[in-house]
């Protein structure tokens, strides 16, 4: 005697696979309204139309057959019959949510992609039809090559034409042929393709969100929009900020006069002007463009957008090793690499995982805006390239250009050097466009803000508190340069040794040690320098870009800039890549190639633009 056919249900999570078991075997399974409820093997048995009787198993739902996963992978083996104890299958009923049909779909086409007999189950008809969805089932069984009834489990609904079909699946025993290259991208395109053929109506929003879509990541026009959006971005910055940069100077210009009128000249007023007032105001300055940059990302968050353009990295990417899984984290990044690290815990292919750890400080975190805004206001000019196309705003998005090319390109070398070996897929739905809620804006740039003040107030009032000491003391007798009498002077002296090479001067050198604490510590400490060495309190406090401008070459400025796309100033992100790596190695190796690539940028700039004759 031959043994009973074995039927599996499989699909993803949340499709209604144990409904459906229940209806056909009368069995208990538990079911709920979230994915993951079905954790181990289940079977029971029903009798087909002819009477023949056939054993069914309940899978736990996956997204795919990915071998990365270990709870995927189990699927994976029963399927394909290397399970042990487990008998290959003799035909599969795919279920599927008719509600998230091209979700569903790419699992579908996964599995038919296996060759055995299949039915596809399009559970959830009765919600598609509430929601106005109507689905063609004649249309989709043509498009994807498979039987497919339309069911209702929870209604019993479907049931006899379900078994019917499977009947003559068993019968025929035609299993159904790979078409489509087994890689999840393709996987995901012809799944949308299937979707789009089948669905004959659909409620507004989707249609909105479908044709949007068809713009959005179409593979030329989708990166043109990205592109455009970014530099649209990075115009505003510069273009928008303008007049609130503006108040905050005449704010701090007061709070310095104010200062200087009514406490007497000596140590208390020097430290309170130079250190403080005009120290951190130095940095507070940049307020108004971390607000518009994080007023552009914010809302293109909430619209549903970063997803997409997740999916479009993921697809430029994908010849270079990096997937878009990694998309997300990287651009926490962009505010702070630390939230940034921590959201890689998400990926999780551990090769990946550490991959995008190590590139994350690569990504221009808002810390560094103020560093290349101060060098961009003095040495850029602020003309139009073109109507409404300002230079200093293209100079800006090709720094963060640099650091995101620089990530991808770092990636692909970590990838095939120390984190060697094949990743997972990417699987990501795609939420509905909506109208960002401007509260929800709102809270999120108060939030921005609110960090960035702290840090103003905390730790790069303290550091630049602590360099105005080091830098003020021991005083320099009369016509030595107080910068470089002091002790943090002579500290500096010993790095400029190694710096000056790139082009770098001493109060460069004496800037970025205290910059390691953070980075936009990098101009207030410039302002302090400057402020200490110059003759006055009336002189010290000019703006910061002019002193630079008439001190600084255009090729050290440039050096400078090169300098912070790279280096691995700031001492919080070590921490944090020491705590989600469990050791040492990884901050250490992370340091020694960002400094080492800090170092050769800043020096191949420096002498690039010597010999252009900007030196
Ligand atoms: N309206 C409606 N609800 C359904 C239908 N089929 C299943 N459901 C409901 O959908 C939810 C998920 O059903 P399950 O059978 O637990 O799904 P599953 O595929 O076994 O999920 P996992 O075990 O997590 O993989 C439950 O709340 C069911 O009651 C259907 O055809 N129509
Ligand atoms: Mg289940």
């Amino acid at each position: 005697m031959t043994a009973i056919p074995l039927v599996a249900l499989v699909g993803n999570p949340n499709a209604g696979k144990s409904a459906l078991f229940n209806a056909l075997t009368g069995a208990r399974q538990k079911v709920g309204n979230y994915p993951g409820v079905t954790v181990e093997r289940h079977s029971g048995r029903l009798a087909l139309d002819d009477g023949r009787p056939i054993e069914l198993v309940d899978l736990p739902g996956t997204y795919s057959l990915d071998p990365s996963s270990p709870d995927e992978e189990v699927t994976r083996d029963v399927v394909l019959g290397r399970q042990a104890g487990e008998r290959r299958p003799d035909a599969l009923v795919v279920v599927a949510d008719a509600t998230n049909l091209d979700n569903h779909l790419r699992f579908v086409l996964q599995l038919k992609g296996l060759g055995l007999p299949a039915v596809l189950a399009l559970n959830m008809v009765d919600m598609a039809k509430r929601d106005g969805l109507a689905i063609d089932p004649a249309a989709l069984a043509r498009e994807l090559g498979m039987p497919v009834v339309e069911t209702v489990a929870v209604r019993r609904r479907g049931l006899d034409d379900l078994r019917a079909a499977l009947t003559d699946a068993l019968t025929t025993r035609s299993g159904v042929a790979t078409t489509v290259d087994p890689d999840i991208r393709q996987f995901q395109r012809e799944a949308r393709r299937i979707a789009a053929a089948a669905i004959v109506a659909q409620p507004r929003g989707r249609a909105v969100t479908r044709s949007l879509d068809s713009v959005v990541l179409h593979p030329l026009a989708g990166p043109v929009i990205l592109f455009t959006l970014l530099f649209v971005m990075f115009q505003a910055v510069f273009s928008w900020s303008e007049a609130p940069i503006g108040w905050i100077e005449g704010a701090q210009g007061w709070l310095a006069e104010r200062a200087i009128a009514t406490l007497p000249d000596g140590f208390l007023r020097s430290l309170l002007v130079e250190g403080v007032i005009n120290g951190v105001g130095s940095v507070v300055v940049f307020l108004p463009q971390i607000i518009i940059l994080f007023l552009f990302i914010l809302v293109l968050e909430a619209s549903g957008y970063m997803v997409r353009a997740a999916m479009l990295m993921d697809r430029l990417m994908a010849g270079l090793g990096l997937s878009g899984r990694a998309f997300i984290p990287l651009l926490s990044s962009f505010a702070c690499a630390i939230p940034g690290i921590m959201a890689t815990r998400s990926i999780s292919d551990p090769r990946e995982r550490l991959t995008t750890i190590l590139v994350a400080p690569l990504m221009t975190c808002s810390a560094r805006l103020p560093v290349y805004a101060v060098i961009i206001g003095a040495f850029i000019p602020a003309r139009d390239l073109a109507p409404g196309i300002g230079l200093q705003g293209v100079v800006l998005f090709a720094l963060y250009l640099a650091g995101i090319l620089s990530a991808m390109l770092a990636s692909v070398l970590i990838r095939r050097t120390v984190t060697r070996g094949v990743g997972g897929g990417f699987l990501m739905e795609l939420p509905r466009y909506q109208w960002p809620s401007p509260r929800d804006v709102l809270i999120g740039l108060w939030q921005r803000a609110y960090v960035f003040l702290r840090r103003a107030g905390t730790i790069i009032m303290g550091v630049t508190v602590a360099l105005w000491l080091l830098a003020s003391y021991p005083v320099a007798p009369a016509g030595v340069k107080q910068s470089e009498y002091s002790v943090a002077g002579r500290i500096a002296s010993g790095l400029e040794a190694v710096l000056r090479p790139i082009g770098f001067n001493h109060e460069m050198s004496l800037a970025v040690i205290p910059a390691m604490a953070a980075r936009e510590v990098a101009v207030s400490a410039l302002q302090t320098v400057y402020a200490i060495d110059a003759e006055d309190e009336e002189q010290g406090a000019t703006e910061l870009g002019g002193r630079l401008a008439g001190r600084w070459s255009l090729a050290t400025a440039l050096a400078f800039l090169a300098w912070f796309v790279f280096a691995p100033q700031c001492l919080s992100t070590i921490a944090v890549i020491r705590r989600e790596t469990n050791g040492w190695r990884w901050p250490l190796f992370a340091v020694a190639y960002l400094f080492a690539l800090a170092y050769l940028a800043a020096g191949a700039t420096y002498w690039t633009a010597v010999a252009a004759g900007l030196g």
